[in-house]
């Protein structure tokens, strides 16, 4: 490969391919045979007319044909299992590709998602990993069988005239030079075009999102508009890219254009010094052709290897992405929260300021404060979707980093005001593939209330809930969301606005049962009827703990407590 490019990024490409090779044995197998049969053809026409026809023994004619149609429907067949492993192998690799894709999204951070968009995410699990696919899976194989093709029809030529073959051969690093100096351009088109592909898909997924609320605005016109800036974007880097790929093709083409007129001009003058004869030169020219076909192939994939490069790198940044970091302590009860003089920012914004907050096993703390005093980020730090800047959130002691990471997740469960729920059913939903009994499932519907809606819906728990949960309303949603983490006996519960959509005596019913539970529980909410019911209420200002007390002690104080609910909760 080295003799076509220098690039490096196509070398790392190309090492990225040899995983695939265990897919290729077929190909490796089935195309040398293929080249074989295909190059049998001339030498029969040859056959053809100095044995049978220029002797006129007709005899054999009956053999040759059906020598002939056999050989051709050979080559067919053989081109079908060929190019057929070539497609499946492409679509094992996509499938590998897609499936260790969404394994590694799953096991990055959510700091590091935050930051790309889901538009891109997508384009780049079902728009770049198959057009790799196509080029990994052929890559290999295509480079291996063209080379060969190329030294064996290289070698024909030099049999017939080797001053002739130079002449050819000295035509071929123009190939490579048509590719390398349009390289730049290549890749930079190249790697723009996926861009405003995944900003298209970015664009069009918020317009399908925000349907409802376009709608409701009577905003039609105006988001089409939005989203035909997008495409034009596309339209106009994809053009260009489009225009740089052809151009090369096209520079490969006037090369071997020009090359016949190279051949015969210095053929003819070979012949007139009878260097070689008039039926060489002739010869010589019916078979230059052969050689062209792999170098116009090789050329044709060293330009889809160089455009399918910034594709990879799209990939590999995916594959490259951090993973979440899991201590080696096991979670076991919960005594005590406690965070710490803890800090946290997002984007350099500070969002807690030196938060030190203790909570008992099995305590009810209801968070309260203005909007953005940063409640809901407090609790993330929790199963540790976020860790603290400074500071330590601890359970018993222990600094949350250094508990397994999947089992302090199994143990402290926050629910939130949107939990999503999939498109399965309510039972699906609740159980997610996990083993409980009858009597389990049974327990956590009546905790969270579901039974007290099932009897409307068709199937009951069989009732599939459509995309996000869009068959049900809010309450009914955050009910099943309720009981799919009470199901799975968490040691801390965090409700974030959880029971917001519920009506209050269904709310009051929820958080009678959730106290006769064996569990922390911790609620953010905006409802007095809610924090009523906790043992403590911790207030919260400009990411800083400014009160505690039980509701009676604050309301009493008359400090901040008292101002958001005369502001807030009341209204
Ligand atoms: N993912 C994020 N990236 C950047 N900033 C964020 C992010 N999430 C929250 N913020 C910002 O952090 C601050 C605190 O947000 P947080 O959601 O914790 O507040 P809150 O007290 O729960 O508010 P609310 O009662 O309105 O839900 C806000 O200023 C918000 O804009």
């Amino acid at each position: 490969m080295r003799i076509l490019t220098r690039d490096p990024e196509v070398h790392e490409l190309l090492n990225y391919a040899k995983r695939y090779t265990k897919y290729q044995k077929l190909i490796f197998v089935f195309a040398p045979i293929l080249l074989f049969v295909g190059i049998l053809s001339p030498f029969l026409i040859r056959y053809l007319f100095d044995n049978i026809i220029a002797k006129a023994d007709f005899s054999k004619l009956p053999v040759f044909v059906l020598l002939f149609i056999g050989i051709k429907g050979l080559e067919r067949l053989l081109s079908v299992v060929v190019n057929y492993n070539i497609f499946k192998c492409g679509n094992q690799i996509t499938h590998d590709e897609q499936v260790s894709f969404l394994k590694k999204v799953l096991r990055s951070p959510v700091e590091s998602l935050a930051k790309k968009s889901t538009g891109d995410m997508i384009s780049r699990a079902t728009s770049d990993i198959p057009q790799l696919s196509r080029t990994i899976s052929s890559v290999i194989p295509i480079i291996v069988l063209n080379i060969i093709e190329l030294i064996l029809f290289g070698g024909v030529l030099i049999y017939f005239s080797w001053q002739l073959a130079l002449v050819v051969f000295a035509t071929i690093p123009f190939y490579n030079f048509s590719v390398n100096i349009f390289n730049k351009k290549l890749k930079k088109f190249s790697t723009l075009e996926r861009e405003k592909n995944s900003q298209v898909i970015e664009s069009f997924r918020e317009k399908i999102d925000g349907t409802a609320t376009i709608k409701n605005l009577v905003k039609n016109e105006y988001f089409a508009e939005k989203f035909d800036e997008k495409v034009k974007e596309w339209l106009k880097v994809s053009n260009k890219y489009q225009l740089v790929t052809q151009t090369i093709e096209d520079f490969v083409t006037f090369i071997r254009g020009i090359s016949p007129v190279l051949v015969l001009s210095f053929g003819g003058f070979l012949v007139m010094k009878g260097t070689i004869t008039l039926g060489t030169l002739i010869g010589f020219y019916d078979f230059m052709n052969w050689i062209y076909e792999p170098i116009r192939v090789l050329s044709h994939f060293l330009i889809s290897l160089k455009s399918a490069t910034p594709v990879f790198r799209r990939i590999r940044e995916i594959h490259e992405m951090d993973e979440e970091k899991s201590g080696e302590k096991i979670f076991e009860g919960v005594n005590k929260i406690e965070y710490k003089e803890v800090c946290f920012s997002y984007d350099n914004e500070p969002v807690l300021n030196g938060i030190n907050l203790k909570i008992n096993s099995n305590e009810r703390v209801a968070i309260v404060g203005t909007s953005g005093a940063g409640k809901s980020t407090l609790i993330t730090l929790l199963p540790r979707y976020f860790d603290p800047e400074k500071g330590n959130v601890m359970i018993n002691g222990e600094d949350l980093r250094r508990y397994v990471l999947n089992k302090l997740r199994k143990k402290v469960i926050v629910v939130h005001q949107n939990d999503f729920l999939f498109n399965m059913s309510i039972r699906e939903n609740i159980v997610l593939d996990d083993n409980f009994s009858e009597e389990e499932f049974r327990e956590a519907i009546k905790i969270a209330c579901v039974d007290k809606f099932i009897d409307k819906l068709e199937n009951g728990y069989d009732t599939i809930v459509g995309e996000r949960g869009s068959k049900l309303s809010d309450g009914q949603r955050q009910r099943v969301a309720i009981a799919r983490a009470v199901i799975r006996n968490p040691k801390v519960l965090v409700l974030d606005e959880a029971t917001s959509g519920v009506d209050s005596q269904t709310e009051e019913e929820i958080f009678n049962n959730l106290k006769k539970l064996n569990m922390t529980i911790i609620i953010i909410s905006h409802r007095l009827s809610t924090i009523r019911k906790a043992d403590r209420v911790v207030v919260l200002d400009k990411g800083r703990v400014v009160e505690e007390g039980t509701h009676e002690e604050l309301v009493k104080k008359g400090l901040m407590y008292k101002k958001i609910l005369e502001s807030q909760l009341m209204a």
